[in-house]
C-alpha cells in the first residue's frame, strides 16, 4: 500500500490498483492537473512496489504549445528515470467533430504503443469531473443505459485493461494535493475553448456548484445505471448463447424467429455486439443507427453498418459478416490481419499483399460451396495476393503453404458481452 503523508485520501486509488495484473503498465498523461496527479501517485506507487512503468503522451499536432506539453511530461519522467514516448498525430482529415477524432487517435496510438511495448494495462486520469460531464453530455444526447452509466474505473478494449484510478476524485482536490507538493502542470487553452461542448457542460456543472448546488446526485444515476446495465448484459449473454452461431469464416449467424420475439432492448444489445466483435471496433455503433438497423433487419433488409453487412439468407439465418471494403490490405504477413485474422506462411512474404478476397478472388476459388460459409463472408476473409495475381486463400480451402486463424470464436463473442 502508498503510505505517502498526502492531503489526499489514497483509499480509492490503492484499492482500484489492487486489480491490476501482472505486467508493465502504462500511464497516458497529457501534462493537464489531472494526468499529472496520477502520474505523482503511480510512479511513488510503482517504485514501492517494484513494477515497471511506462508513460506515453499524444501529441494531436493541432496546437502549437503541444510539442512543450510533451517535453514537460518528458521531463518529469527523465527525472525519475520513467520510460516516455511521445506518439504524433497527423491524421486529421477536417471531417467530423474534431474532439472525437482526436480521442479515437489517441485510443489507437495508445493501443499500439502499448501492445509495442508488452503493457497490459493503460491508465487514464479521468475523474469525478469528467464523469459528471460525460453522463450529462450522454443524457442530452439521448443515450440509452450504457450511455448514462457513464466511464469505467476498468474496462477491457481492444486487447487491454483501461484503468482509471481518480475516478473517485474531484479534480479540484487533485489540484490542491498538486500544489501541496510544489508539483506543476501544464494548462491545455482548449479545456476552456466554449465552443467545445464538454467545455460549455464544464462551466454548467460549475454554475450548478456555485449556485450552491450538488452535483453527486449524478454519480448516483451513473451507479444505478450501471446496475441495471449489468442485469441487461447478463440477459443478453444468455440470449446470445441461445440464438447465435460463430462461423470459422467470421461471421455470425442468428436464428431470425428467435431474434424477432426477442425483447427489444435486447435486440439492439445484440446487434451492437456483433458490430463490435466483427469490425474489432472501439466504439459501438450511435444509437438510432442502430435502431434503424434491427428495423431493417426485422423486415427482412439488409443492412450496412459499422464496416458489416447484415442480410437475411435463404435459410432464415440473419448472418452478419465483414464488408471487405472496410478493410485495409497489408503489405506483408506482419501483424493481424484487420485486427482478427492470424496468417502465418513458411516461406518468406514480404512481397506479398493480405487483402479481403473479395468479389475477384472469390470467382478464382473453386469448391469454395463445399466449406458451408457464404460468399458474403469468404469474401470478407484474408487472401494473399502478388500484385494482382491470387496466392492463397486459406479459409476459401486455398491454401498453398499458408494458414489463417480467427482469433475469436464462440467462447470469446459470448464472455465479451459481459464487461465488468
Ligand atoms: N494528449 C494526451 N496524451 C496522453 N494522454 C492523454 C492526452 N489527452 C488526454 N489523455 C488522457 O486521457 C485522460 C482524460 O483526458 P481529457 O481530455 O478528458 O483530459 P483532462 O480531463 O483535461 O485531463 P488532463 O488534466 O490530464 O489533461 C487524461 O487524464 C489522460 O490520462
Amino acid at each position: 500500500m502508498n503510505t505517502q503523508k498526502t492531503s489526499l485520501d489514497l483509499t480509492p486509488f490503492n484499492q482500484c490498483l489492487t486489480a491490476l495484473s501482472d505486467g508493465a503498465i502504462g500511464a497516458a498523461v497529457s501534462g493537464g492537473s489531472d494526468s499529472i496527479a496520477m502520474l505523482t501517485l503511480l510512479a511513488d506507487w510503482c517504485a514501492q512496489n517494484e513494477r515497471n512503468l511506462f508513460v506515453a503522451t499524444v501529441n494531436h499536432n493541432l496546437r502549437k504549445e503541444a510539442a512543450s506539453e510533451a517535453a514537460f511530461v518528458a521531463e518529469f519522467c527523465a527525472k525519475r528515470g520513467i520510460a516516455h514516448e511521445t506518439l504524433i498525430w497527423s491524421g486529421w482529415d477536417q471531417q467530423g467533430n474534431l474532439q472525437d477524432a482526436a480521442r479515437n487517435a489517441r485510443k489507437h496510438l495508445l493501443s499500439q504503443w502499448a501492445k509495442k511495448n508488452a503493457i497490459q494495462t493503460i491508465m487514464i486520469g479521468h475523474t469525478k469531473d469528467d464523469q459528471a460531464e460525460t453522463v450529462l453530455m450522454r443524457l442530452l444526447r439521448g443515450s440509452g443505459v450504457d450511455g448514462i452509466s457513464g466511464i469505467f474505473p476498468i474496462e477491457v478494449a481492444d486487447g487491454l485493461t483501461w484503468m482509471r484510478p481518480l475516478l473517485e476524485y474531484n479534480r479540484q482536490d487533485l489540484r490542491d494535493y498538486l500544489v501541496s507538493i510544489n508539483q506543476t502542470w501544464v494548462d491545455d487553452p482548449s479545456n476552456t475553448e466554449t465552443r467545445f461542448d464538454r467545455v460549455k457542460l464544464r462551466n454548467i456543472l460549475q454554475d450548478i456548484k456555485d449556485a450552491g448546488l450538488s452535483t453527486h446526485g449524478i454519480m448516483t444515476t451513473a451507479n444505478n445505471m450501471k446496475r441495471a446495465r449489468h442485469y441487461l448484459e447478463n440477459a443478453l449473454s444468455n440470449a446470445a448463447s441461445d440464438i447465435c452461431q460463430v462461423t470459422g469464416a467470421g461471421s455470425i449467424l442468428i436464428d431470425k424467429a428467435k431474434f424477432c420475439v426477442l425483447d427489444a432492448e435486447l435486440r439492439l444489445r445484440l446487434v451492437a455486439h456483433c458490430l463490435k466483435q466483427i469490425s474489432g471496433g472501439i466504439y459501438p455503433p450511435r444509437l438510432n443507427a442502430l435502431e434503424m438497423v434491427v428495423g431493417r433487419l426485422l423486415s427482412g433488409q439488409s443492412a450496412s453498418l459499422n464496416g458489416c453487412l447484415l442480410r437475411l439468407r435463404v435459410d432464415k439465418m440473419i448472418e452478419i459478416s465483414r464488408e471487405p471494403n472496410a478493410m485495409s490490405s497489408q503489405q506483408g504477413i506482419t501483424n493481424l490481419f484487420d485486427n482478427v485474422w492470424e496468417i502465418t506462411s513458411a516461406q518468406k512474404s514480404s512481397d506479398v499483399i493480405v487483402a479481403p478476397l473479395g468479389e475477384t478472388g472469390i470467382s478464382q476459388v473453386t469448391d469454395w460451396r463445399e466449406l458451408g460459409f457464404s460468399r458474403y463472408a469468404l469474401m470478407a476473409t484474408p487472401a494473399i495476393w502478388r500484385k494482382e495475381e491470387l496466392i492463397a486463400a486459406p479459409i476459401a480451402g486455398m491454401c498453398n503453404g499458408y494458414t489463417c486463424r480467427l482469433t475469436w470464436g464462440y467462447h470469446e463473442f459470448l464472455t465479451s458481452i459481459l464487461t465488468h
